[in-house]
């Protein structure tokens, strides 16, 4: 019986993987996240890690057997989930357990053979496991499991996987999850199927997208014990799967963050979920800055840097740079209105209006000074051509390029967004990355002895504004406070804004190259 409200306590049986992302690790990890209450009981002991099983241990059925009572005579258990048993004993001794307490919801997931192609089951385990399989709900075997499970070749294509699912489901009257991670393609469909269901076989398909990682280490274990912890919640199969597989989706999604091994690494269980030691001041806005660090290095990198610094930038190129920061400046004093608009505190309202009329400012300067001796300069006319710049009225000629377009649609879809969390993450390089490049160009540039005659010296000493540097010092302050009262979710898409807007930067000074 589903318990509604209630905390589902749940019990994986299963193997240990030291390495935290298979096994009973996965599992507790999985409960947990769904809101479950984990309990495990150890069948059996791998050493392995992300790149594979180096051994195996197999205590006595009987300390098993004494696990499970131990359990369930003080506790009622609202789920279970099988995984690695090991062994013929062991699976027998869970057969008999399952067969005196009969638990409400059952998920078996025959582990058969590790992601990295290890054995994980005893050759003459087989015929116990085909025994075990009635006892389940549900079955949850990956292509390769279902074969095994059947005596039949692998299924080669989904309506294959389908209709193999079906076969084992008839065969063991247990529904049957099956899954399309091992298929190839841009799809990682599952379905459920039930060949005795009164409302017909095929209870709910669901169409996943695949993730682009090679961290899938766990997965069919997460998503069994997910499941069962679902289950007991909801009382609805298809409602419990289309629940963990959003999840698993971020967890997958999520992954790369974990930085846990060298091989197939795990999924990020807890990528939903606040962390319970809040974040110091600062901290996130390091991570942040972190993230971008190979963006960072590109833009060190890049001709354009080099060049100026060495007065040896073409002057159409330095002509077409300046053209575009005056039409960014335009389209990016806005956004920063926006941010204006949407910030919780006065402070925040009036340290980006602030940000937005110096843009302003900046932009008329450039016109009067730089651009007044470039008065050629018409870039690209592949964009459309700017709106006039309140600049005392006098229009601007020259188009958007293609990635000053792009970067301004960027900040533009990031305030549609509505969040302050996002916005300030997406507006933030300009500040950050602007200040540390010029920075780090001045004092190079301040030390060299023909300083005084370099041709872009005067444009160089512009970088050293210190009011610049400390409205930057401010933008990071503030980003990182919203950073830090964000969920999750936001936090994320806040990582994505600040990343996108990092490689339209490191675009922004390479575009002379490309397009002038
Ligand atoms: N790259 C991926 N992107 C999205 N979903 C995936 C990906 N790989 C696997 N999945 C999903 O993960 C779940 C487990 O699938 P899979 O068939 O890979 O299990 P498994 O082989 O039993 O896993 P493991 O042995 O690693 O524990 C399924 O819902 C599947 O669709
Ligand atoms: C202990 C254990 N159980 C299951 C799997 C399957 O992923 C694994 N690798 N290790």
């Amino acid at each position: 019986m589903a318990r509604a409200g209630a905390i589902p306590r749940v019990l994986s049986i299963a193997g240990s993987d030291p390495s935290g992302g298979a096994g009973i690790q996965a599992d507790l990890k999985s409960i947990a996240a769904m809101g479950g209450y984990g309990m495990a009981a150890i069948a059996a002991l791998t050493a392995q890690n992300t790149r594979g099983v180096t051994a195996v241990h197999t205590p006595p059925a009987e300390f098993l057997a004494a696990q499970l009572e131990a359990v369930s005579s003080d506790i009622e258990v609202d789920a279970v989930k099988i995984g690695m048993l090991g062994t013929a004993e062991a699976i027998r001794t869970v057969r008999a357990w399952l067969e005196r307490t009969r638990p409400p919801v059952v998920v078996l997931d025959p582990v058969m053979i590790a992601t990295s192609g290890d054995r994980l089951l005893a050759d003459d385990a087989e015929e116990a496991l085909a025994a075990l399989l009635p006892q389940a709900h549900l079955l949850t075997p990956n292509l390769p499991e279902l074969a095994a499970l059947l005596k039949e070749p692998v299924p080669a294509t989904w309506e294959e996987a389908l209709a193999a699912g079906l076969r084992l489901s008839e065969r063991t009257g247990s529904a049957v999850l099956v899954k399309g991670g091992h298929l190839d393609g841009a799809d990682c469909p599952d379905a459920l199927v039930d060949a005795r269901h009164e409302d017909g076989p095929v209870l709910a398909e669901i169409g996943g997208r695949r993730v682009a990682t090679q961290n899938t280490h766990g997965t069919g274990c997460s998503l069994s014990s997910a499941l069962a912890t679902v289950q007991a919640r909801t009382g609805d199969w298809a409602r419990s799967l289309a629940v963990t597989k959003e999840w698993l989706e971020g967890a997958l999604t999520a992954s790369d963050r974990l930085e846990v091994g060298r091989g197939h690494g795990p999924v990020h269980h807890f990528h939903h979920a606040e962390a319970a030691v809040p974040l110091a001041p600062g901290e996130f806005a390091e991570s942040l800055w972190a993230d971008i660090a190979k963006v960072r290095a590109e833009i060190d990198a890049l001709p354009f840097v080099a060049e100026l610094e060495a007065g040896t930038l073409p002057e159409a190129h330095f002509a077409y740079y300046l053209t575009q920061d005056a039409l960014y400046l335009n389209g990016y004093s806005r956004v920063l209105a926006r941010v204006s608009a949407l910030a919780p505190t006065e402070e925040e309202q009036l340290f980006w209006a602030e940000g937005a009329h110096a843009c302003l400012e900046v932009e008329a300067e450039l016109h009067r000074t730089w651009l007044s001796r470039h008065p050629t300069v018409a870039p690209d006319a592949a964009g459309s051509p700017a709106e006039a710049a309140p600049t005392g009225g006098r229009a601007v000629t020259a188009a958007q390029g293609p990635v000053t377009k792009a970067y301004v649609d960027h900040l533009l879809a990031a305030s549609a967004s509505g969040s302050y969390a996002v916005l300030a993450a997406a507006a933030l390089p300009c500040y950050w990355i602007y200040a540390e490049v010029g920075a780090a160009l001045h004092s190079r540039h301040a030390a060299r002895s023909d300083a005084a005659d370099h041709p872009y010296g005067a444009w160089i000493g512009t970088y050293a504004d210190e009011r610049f540097a400390e409205a930057t010092r401010r933008a990071i302050a503030f980003t990182d406070a919203a950073g830090r009262r964000a969920s999750a979710g936001e936090q994320e898409a806040m990582r994505e804004a600040f990343m996108a807007s990092s490689v339209y930067e490191r675009e922004f000074f390479d575009a002379p190259r490309r397009h002038a």
